[in-house]
């Protein structure tokens, strides 16, 4: 047996191998101890090998889809190694075979799957500093192509994608950029070959050339689409009919979001990681998780196509004007057959994915009824593209029963009165009594005993039974079968055919209904592309519906998208950090044209800054994919890409400290911002000494003032910042500010015009929770400080640095003994008592 195990294990030597035996998957060796280790599950032992125990683990295969699961969401592929042979009659161990392989990429298992989450494999190619990358769904098909020219824009488009599994060449030179994803699989150079993947590709799609597709050019990109559908069919080993053509992305048709901005804005994933707090979060209420992916997709492709953000303009401008429940509803009944497709296409539908989709086609002509009233474009063209499949709804109706069990493996899927013959089977194999008692009535009068009676039992089978009396005037087919005291019993030919059939029928009804299921899949497949359409268009106007309804619901308004060069609004609001909020909202307006481009925002810690900034983004980012935005008489140009500067994070997985990604991020924008582009920048230059720091934001502002031109929300803590309006007209001031009333601060959130003139730093380190000796120390510094009128050398261009600039503590004051004793402050271990004698020194040390 080791050795059979050994030998499929070579055909699988990087992924983990599930050998069946019995009612367990067993793993051995390394498998069985990185199992042990990844599952929780325990270590034994089997045998042993050159005097060693072989380690062993194992799942019980009941359970399998749960530790499956668990595997694929860490990132690992599991190769499951079936018994195919008989073991009644094989010698030595039963034939096995692998008969699936799951990977993370290519699961399409629905219990494997996250229902609301788009499940993707990539793969990444590179040919002279440019990269290929490709991406398919296998749940739905999508397969997309694009090249990428740099490594932010590689980056930036797999945290778009997210994949669940990369597939990357052995000689792959730019691992870092892809080191922290899960899911990587190093694949052989020559699947990446692009001539390969040309004909490979051309034999999927059976065309002759790939022109059509508007891809040919993308040699690079082709390689790894190459790459990714040589994967699929090694793990999938079936036709894979769904995946009908390549894409590519036209970049520039979309409004272009770095990797940053994806994670800075919060679109689909909070900083934390998960969904709660997201843009996406607060916007999906989608009836189908395939509206929910699709949401999520729209949501990371801003679209600059204006016709196409029109027609979904008026879409949902036309259900906001006449919202009905049925739509809604019926999508919700219909669900996400965009993924029973997926296992249409692959032969592993399940019978519950038959009656999801008889129920779906049942639904399909009240949906369009629904439809028909309504007189936008768009609408009417998905009703089109949804269709009605009468021909399918009654196929499966008559051939489906109710309620199908959860596999076909025992029968009781099709429904009765579909086939006569197995209805016939079926009957046979329940016992036919009708038939039985036909005989034993035709039998009396054949043979004239009365008391001839018919029975079975499970050692004899079926027999006629006489009373012993009787026995000679029994004819000649009766054939003795068994005697007992008083009794005879005989069988005839006739009843010996019936028993047969019987005995089998069971056996004979179940083939015959697998071979009835199987040819469900052989009618509806033909028309796999129409059904493909049609569950695409359910999801786009779930999606169209979802926006209509959040529209309402959280009164967001129509955007006018302009060719004018503004981005304005009155009353925005940041939906997130609404929503979150149990105090109102104070709605903002905005105001950038071709005049006035950059606003540099002051204003005291937590008084809103960023807030700001990330709902203008937001409210962009929102008319760009068609949704109605939380802000009034919105009005927005032309935007070519969105990019922030926000928060401070480490980046220590790739050795980069809080500056280092600052100033990465910054030189992006630096680089690759226009004057279409909206930019956002968060207190730059914080992550580094005071005067670096400002020099540096100083920089920057005018660059992107002076060169670039771009839309820019600049906030800031450095006070010299606010006289760059003096300097460019295009710049002007904008401050949020905050009331202080006998030493408690009320932030008024509120967007007024000029600089701020004060920093509340301290004010809210208290409300923060510092100790209040700390803070008094600080105010004592801070005093000395303003009395000092200390000046630092002047920056060159820089104005000079007012006094109520931030400023680090000057490190030739840490001798001092105020410094020092805070310093030397351990707050959590003093007593009240020596607290109190502790602020009395302090203040004798401030008044020294
Ligand atoms: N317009 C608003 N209306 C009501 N509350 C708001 C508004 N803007 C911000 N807030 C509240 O203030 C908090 C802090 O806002 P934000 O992070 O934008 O401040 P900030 O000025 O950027 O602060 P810091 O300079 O410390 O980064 C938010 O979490 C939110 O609770």
């Amino acid at each position: 047996m080791m050795r059979q195990y050994l030998s499929i294990k070579a055909q699988h030597p990087n992924i983990l191998l599930f050998y069946r035996m019995g009612d367990f998957y067993e793993l051995f060796y390394d498998d069985a101890k990185r199992a042990a280790h990844l599952l929780d599950i325990s270590l034994t032992a089997r045998g042993k090998s050159g005097g060693d125990p072989i380690p062993m683990a194992g799942v019980p295969y009941h359970a399998v889809e749960g530790y499956l699961a668990r595997l694929v969401k860490l990132g690992e592929s599991v190769a499951i190694c079936e018994q195919v042979g008989d073991p009644a009659t094989s010698k030595g161990p039963v034939e096995r075979q692998v008969q699936r392989i799951v990977t993370p990429g290519t699961v399409t298992d629905e219990a494997l799957l996250e229902e609301r989450r788009d499940n993707v494999l990539a793969a990444v190619c590179q040919q002279q500093g440019r990269y290929g990358l490709s991406t398919l769904d296998i749940t739905s098909g999508r397969f997309l192509v694009c090249e990428c020219d740099t490594n932010d824009e590689l980056l930036a488009e797999l945290q778009r994608v997210n994949p669940a599994e990369l597939l990357y060449p052995e000689g792959f030179s730019s691992l870092p950029l892809i080191a922290q994803r899960k899911g990587l699989r190093r694949r052989p150079e020559w699947e990446f070959d692009t001539d390969t993947a040309v004909s490979q590709l051309n034999e999927q799609f059976q065309t002759r050339e790939l022109s059509g597709f508007g891809i040919a050019d993308l040699t690079i990109g082709l390689g790894a689409a190459g790459c990714v559908l040589q994967y699929v069919k090694d793990t999938q080993r079936t036709a894979l009919p769904h995946i009908r053509s390549l894409h590519t992305l036209q970049q520039n048709s979309l409004v272009q979001l770095d990797a940053a901005t994806r994670r800075n804005l919060e679109l689909t994933h909070s900083m934390s990681g998960d969904q709660d707090n997201t843009l996406f979060k607060v916007m999906d209420t989608t009836s189908t998780a395939m509206g929910s992916r699709l949401l999520q997709r729209f949501i990371h492709a801003p679209i600059t196509h204006r016709e196409e953000l029109l027609a979904r303009q008026d879409a949902v401008q036309a259900f906001v004007d006449r919202p009905t429940d049925e739509i809604p509803e019926s999508l919700k009944n219909i669900g996400d057959i965009e993924r029973i497709m997926a296992r249409l296409a692959l032969r592993s539908a399940r019978p519950r994915d038959f009656s999801r989709l008889r129920n779906a086609f049942n639904l399909l002509p009240l949906l369009q009824q629904e439809l028909e009233s309504f007189s936008s474009p768009l609408i009417l063209r998905l009703k089109k593209q949804i269709n009605t499949y009468p021909a399918f709804q009654s196929l499966l109706n008559s051939a489906i029963v109710d309620n199908p069990p959860v596999v076909i493996r025992d029968g009781g899927v099709i429904a009765p009165g579909y086939n006569a013959e197995l209805d016939e089977l079926r009957a046979l194999s329940q016992g036919a009594t009708d038939y039985l008692n036909q005989l034993e009535l035709r039998e009396r009068e054949r043979t004239g005993i009365a008391t001839l009676k018919v029975g079975y039992n499970k050692v004899h089978g079926f027999f006629i039974e006489t009373s012993r009396a009787a026995s000679n005037e029994v004819p000649t087919d009766y054939i003795r079968r068994q005697t007992l005291k008083n009794t005879e019993r005989y069988i005839t030919p006739e009843l010996k055919e019936h028993e047969d059939k019987v005995l089998t029928s069971q056996g004979r009804a179940l083939t015959l209904e697998k071979q009835l299921f199987d040819q469900l899949f052989d009618k509806l497949l033909p028309q796999l592309s129409e059904l493909i359409n049609t569950a695409a268009a359910l999801a786009e106007l779930d999606v169209l519906y979802c926006f209509a309804e959040r529209a309402t619901a959280l009164q967001l308004h129509r955007p006018a998208l302009t060719d004018e060069d503004v981005v304005q609004y009155e009353n925005g609001r940041h939906l997130v950090v609404e929503h979150v909020m149990s105090d109102p909202f104070i709605a903002n307006p905005l105001s950038l044209d071709e005049k006035q481009r950059m606003m540099v925002i002051t204003g005291p810690n937590m008084g809103g800054k960023s807030t700001y900034m990330r709902q203008t983004a937001l409210i962009v980012l929102m008319a760009y994919i068609g949704s109605f935005v939380p802000a009034e008489q919105a009005k927005i140009g032309p935007i070519d890409r969105i990019f922030t500067r926000i928060g401070a994070s480490d980046d220590l997985a790739s050795g980069r400290s809080t500056f280092m990604v600052e100033m990465t991020e910054t030189a992006n924008i630096l680089h690759n911002a226009t004057a279409r582009s909206l930019v956002l920048m968060d207190e730059i230059g914080r992550g580094t000494s005071t005067y670096d720091g400002l020099s540096l934001a100083w920089a920057c502002a005018s660059y992107i003032a002076q060169s670039l031109n771009a839309y820019t929300l600049f906030a800031t803590h450095y006070f010299e910042l606010t006289q760059l309006a003096d300097a460019h007209s295009q710049v002007i001031n904008v401050h949020l500010d905050a009331v202080e009333h006998d030493d408690v601060i009320r932030f008024m959130h509120k967007v007024e015009t000029g600089a701020a003139n004060k920093s509340y730093g301290l004010q809210v380190a208290q409300l923060a929770g510092v100790p209040k000796p700390v803070i008094a120390a600080a105010k004592d510094k801070l005093r000395e400080l303003e009395r000092s009128q200390h000046q630092p050398a002047p920056i060159a261009d820089a104005p000079p640095v007012s006094q109520s600039a931030q400023l680090d503590f000057d490190l030739t004051q840490a001798d001092s003994p105020l410094y020092k004793a805070v310093a030397e402050i351990s707050p959590d271990e003093l007593s009240p008592r020596q607290a109190l004698d502790l602020i009395y020194t302090l203040k004798r040390l401030s008044e020294s």
